[in-house]
């Protein structure tokens, strides 16, 4: 699924209007009709008080065309107006007309504080008062009524984003959002509901189709893209009938230093349970015994050194790599990736230390092999990329950094991004538990575990942070989130991958019957 920008969707509004001859209007109508089918469906009828807040912008007349069927439906419904300018929107002012057509109880204008209404816990508000329109921070008494709203126990439903909140920028103020319990986005999410500076406004959403321009939709660069099921179901390549180990690679997972063996037990646990066909750990001396007894299915080679790494002598062609987890950045580990940089063919995800070792020695990044994977936490993106003012520049300077060394970088966090050139893509799998220590190095495992499958590495990337996220998922069903592991990640990749299908052999049973 594409995420636009709010010029975008105003401009695929305009589209859809004049290719299919349907008024504004009617558009306005879809999507106000899809918002009520939803609270309809969930309420049946139930007297509960319902609040709609409406702006004088198409947000609001989104909110009237809810009232009006809400009260044609026999609901308690009570409309206000935040009159806060005198320029009305042209859809607004006929829904508002629509609405006195309906009912005797006519939306109350609200101009101060004053006009504030009673709300118990007990009732549901609906927040229609701004939405992709927002050109600046709400103030006075508006920023008040949005403050009042939050003081409310009441369920607050938003209409297309969380008022106060914009769909491609950064806050100005957020104690001017509306902290909706649950938002309905027509068409698209919005980046915002994606990024953690504004995406803790959103906790929960739902998209509404409200048929807009499909051409348009289509053929339009949209800000980022969304992987969730569906396009994760693309990525997957099904295993041959015919093949052997050796159709799948031989991943190499170079990791680990003195008391910090795990880093390397865990990518390389995680490589094979991605599918990787043979898998080596290069690690210090002293990881050998580890190895050997932690995952008894991988070979492993070991530095000259007891407790880093200092040369990477390798006895065989790796389909791919993963560097980095638990290395160090010692001179020798440093000159051990230089050469190892420099002289690999090999498709390379690069992790952790590896990373820290090219923000000290910037001349690193100019030897990295053409699209290889960096899969930095936010820490390490700063150190990479600079600081950042906010959630959006770290994506633009993230987006710069990736054209300009043209790698793929993976931005870790509640939902990981993956950059590559101008584009960017959201994973959607994930949950808190897994910020838990290792859960970087099964990831890099995993990507490396796809790599060597022959999946490219644009694919590997958006594939595993999804399937990784996806075993998080799959791991809290018996584990919740305090007691998640990295581990546990591992031990729940089969379960992603059977998950992934899940729905759809459900779907293929019931086509059949
Ligand atoms: N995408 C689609 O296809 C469809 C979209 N639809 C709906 O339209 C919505 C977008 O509507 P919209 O453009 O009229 O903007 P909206 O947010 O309602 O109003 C903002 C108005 O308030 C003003 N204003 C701005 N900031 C302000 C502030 N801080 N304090 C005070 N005033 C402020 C600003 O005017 P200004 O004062 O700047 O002249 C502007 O006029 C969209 O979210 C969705 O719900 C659907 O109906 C159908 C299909
Ligand atoms: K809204």
């Amino acid at each position: 699924m594409k995420i636009f920008s709010a010029a975008q969707l105003h401009e695929a509004d305009k589209i859809t209007t004049q290719k299919h001859n349907i008024t504004q209007l009617d558009l306005m109508e879809r999507a106000g009709t899809q918002i009520f089918n939803w609270l309809h469906g969930r309420m049946q009828g139930a007297q509960v008080p319902v609040h709609i807040f409406c702006g004088i912008g198409n947000n609001g007349g989104d909110g009237l065309v809810v009232g009006r069927m809400l009260h044609e439906h026999g609901y308690n419904v009570k409309i206000y107006i935040a009159n806060f300018t005198d320029k009305r929107s042209k859809c607004f002012l006929v829904n508002y007309d629509r609405v006195k057509d309906v009912t005797k109880n006519w939306p109350t204008l609200m101009t101060s504080e004053e006009d504030f209404p009673e709300i118990s816990p007990e009732d549901i508000i609906i927040d229609a008062l701004f939405g992709i329109g927002l050109n600046r921070p709400p103030e006075g008494w508006v920023k008040k009524l949005i403050q009042y709203i939050n003081s409310t126990k009441s369920f607050k439903l938003s209409i297309d984003i969380p008022s106060g909140m914009y769909a491609d920028k950064a806050l100005d103020d957020p104690e001017a959002v509306v902290r909706a319990n649950h938002t309905l986005a027509f068409q698209a999410p919005k980046l915002s509901f994606f990024l953690p500076e504004t995406g803790k406004f959103v906790p929960y959403f739902e998209v509404l189709e409200i048929g807009l321009d499909p051409e348009y939709l289509h053929t339009t660069e949209p800000l980022a893209q969304i992987i969730a099921k569906p396009e994760a179901q693309q990525f997957y390549k099904q295993r041959e009938k015919y093949a052997h180990k050796g159709t799948y690679g031989h991943t190499l997972v170079i990791a680990g230093s003195y008391g910090k063996i795990g880093a390397a037990v865990l990518s390389a646990k995680a490589s094979y349970k991605t599918g990787s066909g043979l898998v080596t750990a290069f690690v210090p001396e002293c990881g050998y015994t580890v190895l050997q007894t932690a995952v008894p299915e991988a070979m492993t080679l070991t530095d000259k050194e007891d407790d880093l790494i200092t040369e990477i002598k390798l006895d065989f062609e790796p389909s791919a790599i993963a560097v980095g987890m638990g290395i160090g950045t010692k001179a020798e580990t440093v000159r051990a990736l230089e050469k190892l940089f420099t002289t690999t063919k090999s498709p390379m995800v690069i992790d952790a230390d590896a990373l820290n070792c090219i923000s000290e020695n910037k001349s690193l990044l100019e030897k990295l092999p053409e699209l290889s994977i960096l899969t930095p936490h936010p820490g390490e993106l700063k150190r990479l990329v600079g600081d950042w003012k906010d959630d959006f520049e770290k994506l633009e300077k993230t987006k710069a950094f990736a054209k300009q060394h043209n790698v793929i970088i993976i931005v870790k966090g509640a939902n990981t991004i993956v950059a590559i050139e101008n584009r960017l893509y959201i994973n959607t799998t994930g949950n808190p538990g897994m910020a838990t220590g290792g859960s970087g190095d099964v990831l890099s495992g995993m990507i490396a575990g796809l790599l060597s499958q022959g999946y490219d590495p644009l694919i590997a990337s958006v594939f595993a942070a999804y399937l990784h996220g996806s075993a998080g998922n799959q791991a809290t069903h018996t584990l919740g989130f305090e007691a998640l592991t990295a581990s546990d990640i591992v031990e729940h990749i089969g379960a992603a991958f059977l998950e992934l299908f899940a729905m759809k052999q459900e779907e293929d049973k019931n086509k059949n019957a």
